[in-house]
């Protein structure tokens, strides 16, 4: 990997904190510069001490660095990009960590004209945000994905690629469209039918919330799990991936109305080859050890 000698992180909530704290155990050689827009976020960074520097300006603080690494909200990022524009290095690598990519790498080029932005989406994380939920482990063994703009100079993608293997992560390369409906399907959909069960759950006027808690050992409970996902966060994925999300909530809508008519219809017998098809892909899975890990992407490039 091009050696990088400083890496600043733009936004220090749970994955840039763990991207600082992963850089400090794996990669110690390297100094990591900090900010955040919020004071208070920046007082707890420098208390939780994982970064070395905390920067209260955001063009200071990527001064130095060889690689800076966005880690905002996704509709926060051109602003961010704007912030950091006048301190940056003409050499400097600019990346992100958003969950939606098409939209941000449009808003990162027109913000930072000729500079190289490669994009990034380390596809890993958790309910919890904020400084104090990040881990230094949490891109172990994990898919990273790169979705470098066409034309990208090697070293470039080469350089993006070998600091998210240095963090412990698995990299993919693939286009910005062809992440965004990917990931509509194996992330954002599934989010979108936990916050809508979780919602529908509360509103359900014959179960007393008392009940929703008490009987939520099952199935239900993962839902709640992935419904305290952060609400700026996942509002800014869908209103970022919008055309993937329909498209993919479309074709759940369909599926959702055949297996409903199949239920109204008594049709035991669809029902359970549908059941039995979803059963041997999660065995399938598990079976190829990707179980705590995402799906094959498939495409590469
Ligand atoms: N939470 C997760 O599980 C994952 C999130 N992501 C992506 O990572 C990014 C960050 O998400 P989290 O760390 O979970 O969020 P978070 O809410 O824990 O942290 C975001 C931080 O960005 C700061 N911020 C907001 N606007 C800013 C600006 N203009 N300049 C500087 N700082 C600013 C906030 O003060 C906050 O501390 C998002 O784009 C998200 O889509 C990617 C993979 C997993
Ligand atoms: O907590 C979970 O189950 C997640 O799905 C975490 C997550 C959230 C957003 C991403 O872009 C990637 C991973």
């Amino acid at each position: 990997m091009m050696a990088l000698a400083h890496v600043t992180i733009v936004g220090l909530g749970l994955i840039g904190s763990s991207i600082a704290r992963a850089v400090q155990e794996r990669l110690p050689d390297v100094t990591v510069t900090g900010h955040d827009a919020s004071s208070e976020v920046r007082a707890a960074a420098r208390t939780l001490g994982f970064c070395d520097v905390v920067a209260d300006d955001p063009a200071a603080a990527v001064a130095k660095a060889d690689l800076v690494i966005l880690a905002v909200p996704v509709g926060r990022m051109a602003d961010a990009a704007v912030a950091i524009a006048p301190g940056l290095r003409a050499d400097a690598i600019i990346s992100d960590v958003g969950s939606s990519k098409r939209g941000v790498a449009d808003a990162l080029g027109q913000a930072l004209p000729g500079h190289l932005v490669i994009p990034a989406h380390p596809v890993a994380g958790t309910e919890n945000s904020g400084p104090a939920a990040g881990f230094a482990t949490l891109f172990e063994g994990r898919w990273c994905i790169v979705t470098p703009p066409a034309g990208a100079p090697d070293e470039g993608v080469a350089a993006v690629t070998g600091f998210w293997q240095a963090l412990g992560a698995k990299v993919e390369t693939m286009d910005a469209a062809h992440h965004d409906m990917v990931l509509a399907m194996t992330s954002h959909l599934p989010h979108l039918i936990a916050y809508t069960i979780v919602g529908t759950a509360s509103e359900f006027e014959e179960v007393t919330e008392s009940e929703v808690i008490k009987y939520s050992a099952g199935g239900f409970r993962d839902f709640t799990r992935i419904a305290a996902s952060d609400p700026v966060m996942w509002r800014d994925v869908f209103l970022a991936n919008r055309d993937a999300v329909l498209e993919t909530l479309q074709r759940f809508n369909e599926d959702l109305t055949v297996l409903q008519q199949a239920i109204r219809r008594g049709d035991g017998a669809k029902l359970e080859d549908w059941f039995t098809r979803t059963r041997a892909i999660r065995r399938s899975i598990i079976e190829q050890g990707q179980d705590d890990a995402a799906p094959d992407f498939g495409r590469k490039h």
